[in-house]
C-alpha cells in the first residue's frame, strides 16, 4: 500500500471517529483519521469537559453548604474555576490526542476531508483511497433560530460558552434545552447576573415534565431569573451589550447572548450529494451504521442525529468498527456490531444541581410506542438522602411496560443522582423483570434505596 492507500478511511476526529478508527486498527486494518480543526473534537474543548469542569466546583460548594460542620466560603474562587477547565481542555491543544492516535496504530491526518469518489477521499488537493469502508464523524453544528436582529449581533455559542477567561456581570441564555440550563448554572454560580429564556412552559421539556420544574427551581435558587413560554421578537447592540426583546414587550439587557437553541448534524460540504444523500440532513442508518443505499459508507456520532451524546455516539462507533471488522450484514441485534440500545436504552445525564438522570423512553414516549405503560413516582427520601445533604429533595420515576414486567424508562431528578443511572440502564438492557428486581437489594444508607421505595410502590 502507499501512503495515501488506506483499508480504512474516518473523517472526523471527535470521540466518536476518534472509537471507530481505534476498533478498525487495533482489528489490524490500516486507518487514517481525518479531522479538520482538533483530534477530540467538540467533546473534549467546548462541550463536556469545558462544561463539566465549570460545574463541578459549584456543585461541590452548594453541597457542603447542605452539611452543617463544613467549613466552607461564600462564594467560589472564578480565576481557579476558570484554571481547572483550561487543564481539561488541555488549553486547547490537541498533542495528546495525536499521540494517542500514533499509539493506537491509526495514522491521522489533519484537514478537511470530502468524499470525492466511491471509497476516495480528498483531503486539502491529498487523494486517500479506502479499500474497505470510509466512516463519517462529522459530528453536528450549532443550529440558530431565526430571530431579528440576530445576524448583527456579537453572540456567544456554545464555544464561547464553555472557553470564556471572564466571568460574564451578565448573560442572557437563549434555549432551554441541556446547553441552556447547564451554562445558566454554571456562569450564576461562577457570579453572572443570568437570565434563562425558554420558548417552553418549563426547560428541560423532553424529558419528564417533574425534570423541568425541579431544574428551574435549582437555577431560581442561584439567582437565575427563568422566563419560560417566552417568544423572542428581536435582538440588538446596546451599550453595555445586547438586548433581546420578547414579544408581551418585556426588554432584557445582559452583557452577552447565549444562543443554545440545539445542533444539526454535520453533513454539509462533504461531497454526500454525488451519492444521493442529502447535506444538511442527518445520515440515515442502520444498525450497524451502514449508510443506507452505499455499502462501503458508514456513519455514527452526533452525524446520524441517532443519539447525539458522546457516550452513546461512542458505541455506535464500537458497533461500525466490528461491523467493518466482521464485514457484518444484517447482524443479530444486541450483537456487538449493532448499535441496538440505540432505540431503547440511551442514558442521558444533565449535570445541573439538582442533577437529572435519565433511561430509555419517557412515560409519554412508552405510550406512543404502544406499550401497556404503568407509571410509579416517588419521592427521593430515604435515610441515605437525608445523609448526603440536609434539605435534599428529589423524585424518581420508573415507566413498567405492564406486558413484560419490565422496566422501559427512568428517571431520577436530585443532587448527585448520576451514578443511579448505570442500575437503570443495566435493568432496561437485561430486560430485568420487576419481580427479579425486587432482589436486587440496595446498601443501607445509600441513595439507590430509592429503588427498593419505587418496588415497594408498584406493589411488591
Ligand atoms: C456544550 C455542550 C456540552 C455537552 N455535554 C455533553 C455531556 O456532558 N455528555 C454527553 O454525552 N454529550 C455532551 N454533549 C454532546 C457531545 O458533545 C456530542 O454528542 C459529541 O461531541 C459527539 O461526538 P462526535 O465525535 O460525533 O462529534 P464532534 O465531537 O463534533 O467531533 C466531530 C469532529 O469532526 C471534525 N470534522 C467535521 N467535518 C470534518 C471534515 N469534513 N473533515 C475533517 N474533520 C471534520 C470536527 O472538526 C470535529 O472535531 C455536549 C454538547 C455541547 C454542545
Ligand atoms: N449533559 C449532557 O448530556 C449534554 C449537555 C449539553 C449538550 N448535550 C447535547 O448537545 C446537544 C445540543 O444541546 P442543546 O441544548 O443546544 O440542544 P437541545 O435540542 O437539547 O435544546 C435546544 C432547546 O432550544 C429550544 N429552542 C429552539 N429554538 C428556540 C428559540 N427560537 N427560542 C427559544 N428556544 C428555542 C428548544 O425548544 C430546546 O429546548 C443535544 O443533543 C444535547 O443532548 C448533552
Amino acid at each position: 500500500m502507499t501512503s495515501d492507500e488506506f483499508d480504512v478511511i474516518v473523517i472526523g476526529g471527535g470521540p466518536v471517529g476518534e472509537n471507530a478508527a481505534g476498533r478498525t486498527a487495533a482489528g489490524g486494518l490500516r486507518t487514517a483519521l481525518v479531522e479538520a480543526e482538533r483530534f477530540g473534537g467538540e467533546c473534549s474543548y467546548w462541550a463536556c469537559m469545558p462544561s463539566k469542569a465549570l460545574l463541578r466546583p459549584g456543585h461541590a460548594l452548594a453541597a457542603a453548604k447542605r452539611l452543617p460542620g463544613v467549613p466552607v466560603g461564600d462564594r467560589l474562587d472564578a480565576k481557579a474555576v476558570l484554571a481547572r477547565r483550561d487543564e481539561f481542555t488541555s488549553h486547547w491543544d490537541d498533542a495528546g490526542q495525536v499521540q494517542w492516535a500514533e499509539g493506537a496504530g491509526i495514522v491521522p491526518i489533519r484537514g478537511r476531508g470530502v468524499v470525492t469518489g466511491e471509497r476516495e477521499v480528498t483531503v486539502d488537493g491529498r487523494v486517500l483511497t479506502a479499500r474497505r469502508a470510509v466512516v463519517l464523524a462529522t459530528g453536528s453544528v450549532p443550529r440558530l433560530p431565526s430571530l431579528t436582529g440576530l445576524s448583527e449581533v456579537p453572540f456567544w455559542g456554545s464555544r464561547e460558552a464553555t472557553s470564556a477567561h471572564e466571568v460574564p456581570e451578565s448573560l442572557i441564555v437563549l434555549g432551554g434545552g441541556v446547553v441552556g440550563v447547564e451554562m445558566a448554572q454554571a456562569w450564576a454560580r461562577l457570579g453572572s447576573e443570568v437570565t434563562l429564556v425558554i420558548s417552553q412552559d418549563r426547560p428541560l421539556a423532553k424529558f419528564e415534565d417533574f425534570v423541568g420544574e425541579y431544574v428551574a427551581d435549582g437555577l431560581r435558587e442561584d439567582g437565575v431569573v427563568v422566563h419560560a413560554s417566552a417568544k423572542t421578537s428581536s435582538v440588538s447592540t446596546v451599550e453595555g451589550g445586547v438586548e433581546l426583546k420578547l414579544a408581551d414587550g418585556t426588554s432584557i439587557v445582559g452583557k452577552h447572548l447565549l444562543v443554545a437553541t440545539g445542533r444539526v448534524p454535520a453533513t454539509s460540504d462533504l461531497g454526500l450529494e454525488a451519492f444521493e444523500l442529502e447535506a444538511g440532513k442527518a445520515l440515515p442508518v442502520d444498525d450497524t451504521g451502514r449508510v443506507s443505499g452505499v455499502d462501503w459508507l458508514y456513519g455514527c456520532g452526533d452525524v446520524t442525529g441517532r443519539a447525539p451524546l458522546t457516550h452513546q455516539g461512542k458505541y455506535a462507533a464500537r458497533a461500525v468498527g466490528s461491523a467493518i471488522l466482521a464485514d457484518a450484514r444484517d447482524p443479530e441485534p444486541w450483537s456487538v456490531a449493532v448499535a441496538t440500545a440505540d432505540h431503547a436504552a440511551v442514558p442521558q445525564v444533565v449535570f445541573t444541581d439538582p442533577e437529572v438522570g435519565f433511561v430509555g423512553r419517557t412515560s409519554a414516549q412508552a405510550r406512543e410506542a404502544g406499550l401497556s405503560v404503568r407509571v410509579v413516582d416517588v419521592d427521593i427520601a430515604v435515610a441515605g438522602s437525608s445523609l448526603h445533604g440536609d434539605g435534599y429533595r428529589g423524585k424518581a420515576r420508573m415507566v413498567v411496560d405492564e406486558g413484560t414486567r419490565t422496566l422501559v424508562g427512568v428517571t431520577f431528578v436530585g443532587p448527585d443522582v448520576a451514578e443511579m443511572v448505570h442500575a437503570a440502564t443495566i435493568a432496561i438492557v437485561g430486560e430485568v423483570t420487576v419481580d427479579r428486581l425486587w432482589h436486587a437489594v440496595p446498601s443501607y444508607p445509600t441513595i439507590s434505596e430509592v429503588w427498593l421505595r419505587l418496588l415497594e410502590a408498584y406493589g411488591l
